[in-house]
């Protein structure tokens, strides 16, 4: 199973005080920005003080920094100033070309060589937030084998398309889906795009509820009362870690029998189904709520 990424957390990288404080709300990413929560004339000390932050607070989340795009005036001197630091992945913004994409993985290679880090070291989570990016979604996932995640950013995106940010996010419908199946087809995380009202929990947890049934595998948040919200609806419940092991019990049981389609409670059980149920085991056994291992044989390919 991948890492586990339910929560990204932005946290604007011209504020010690944030910085200082970012790991104890436990998220599982803490993402440093040096991007739109900064002004351009705090570029050049934000850059510095997230450098620092890295190097010298003892964080027990991964690291992530959000620099500003390859095509403005400070992305080279951020990954220059960063990298040394050894993030475990860069954040690119408003990632709409492939051969941006490239040079960042050439700039990021070049960087393991002269601090002598591993080889593939420095993920790369990317922000597709415009209409030319989202069209392209999967041939950006794939343009380095350090893209690890892929994300929407819904507040560029919704200005990109001359739309309206609402709280329903109806105006996402398809950037949504298109994220999710670019991540899928390329075999790599989707991040559920940033909800901004810090006030309106029940938009925030009916928002996070819509990417998890999508099928994302997390989301980036702006506000730590967000996290325990996200980490509570990702978690399987426990009535669907019930489920899924009567399911595979009752699929365990009918390949022994060799028995063809079976059901339970009236309801099929096919291959998707088992699919399914195997991955809710996956997912509560890596966050603890369960310890006993499932064997079974599947029969269906
Ligand atoms: C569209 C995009 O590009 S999104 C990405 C860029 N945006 C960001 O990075 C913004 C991230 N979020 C924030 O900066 C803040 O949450 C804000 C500005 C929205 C609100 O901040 P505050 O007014 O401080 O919120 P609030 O008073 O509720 O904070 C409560 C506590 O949580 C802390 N906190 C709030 N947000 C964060 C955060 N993102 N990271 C770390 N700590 C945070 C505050 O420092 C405060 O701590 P304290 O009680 O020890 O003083
Ligand atoms: O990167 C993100 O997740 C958020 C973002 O920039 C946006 O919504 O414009
Ligand atoms: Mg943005």
């Amino acid at each position: 199973m991948s890492k586990l990424r339910r929560t990204m957390l932005f946290i604007p990288g011209n504020d010690p005080g944030k910085l200082q404080s970012a790991g104890i709300y436990r998220s599982d990413c803490l993402v440093f920005d040096l991007e739109d929560s900064v002004s351009v004339n705090e570029k050049d000390a934000a850059r510095i003080l997230v450098r620092n932050a890295i190097m010298y607070i003892e964080y027990p989340s991964e690291i992530g920094v959000r620099i500003n795009g390859l095509d403005t005036s400070y992305g080279r001197d951020d990954l220059a100033t960063i990298l040394p630091a050894k993030p475990a992945f860069i954040r690119l913004p408003k990632a709409e070309k492939v051969d941006d994409i490239q040079e960042l993985d050439r700039i990021i290679s070049a960087a393991e060589r002269k601090y002598q880090f591993q080889s593939g070291t420095i993920k790369i989570v990317l922000t597709i937030e415009t209409a030319k990016g989202i069209l392209s979604a999967y041939h950006l996932a794939v343009a380095s084998p350090r893209v690890i995640g892929i994300g929407m950013g819904a507040e560029d995106l919704v200005a990109d398309l001359k739309g309206s940010r609402t709280r329903e996010g109806n105006e996402l419908l398809f950037a949504k889906s298109q994220i999710l199946y670019a991540a899928r087809a390329a075999g790599v995380q989707a991040i559920d795009n940033v909800f901004s009202d810090v006030n309106d929990e029940e938009g925030f947890r009916e928002d996070t509820n819509w990417g998890r049934i999508l099928g994302y595998d997390g989301k980036s948040v702006i506000h730590p009362n967000h996290i325990p919200i996200v980490h509570e609806i990702y978690a399987p419940s426990e009535k669907e870690i019930d489920l899924a092991k009567n399911v595979l019990a009752a699929y365990q049981e009918a390949v022994q029998n060799k028995s063809g389609v079976i059901a339970l409670n009236g309801k099929m059980i096919d291959g998707p189904v088992v699919t399914r149920a195997e991955r809710v085991m996956q997912y509560a056994r890596a966050l603890g709520m369960i310890r006993e291992e499932y064997s079974y044989e599947k029969c269906c390919g």
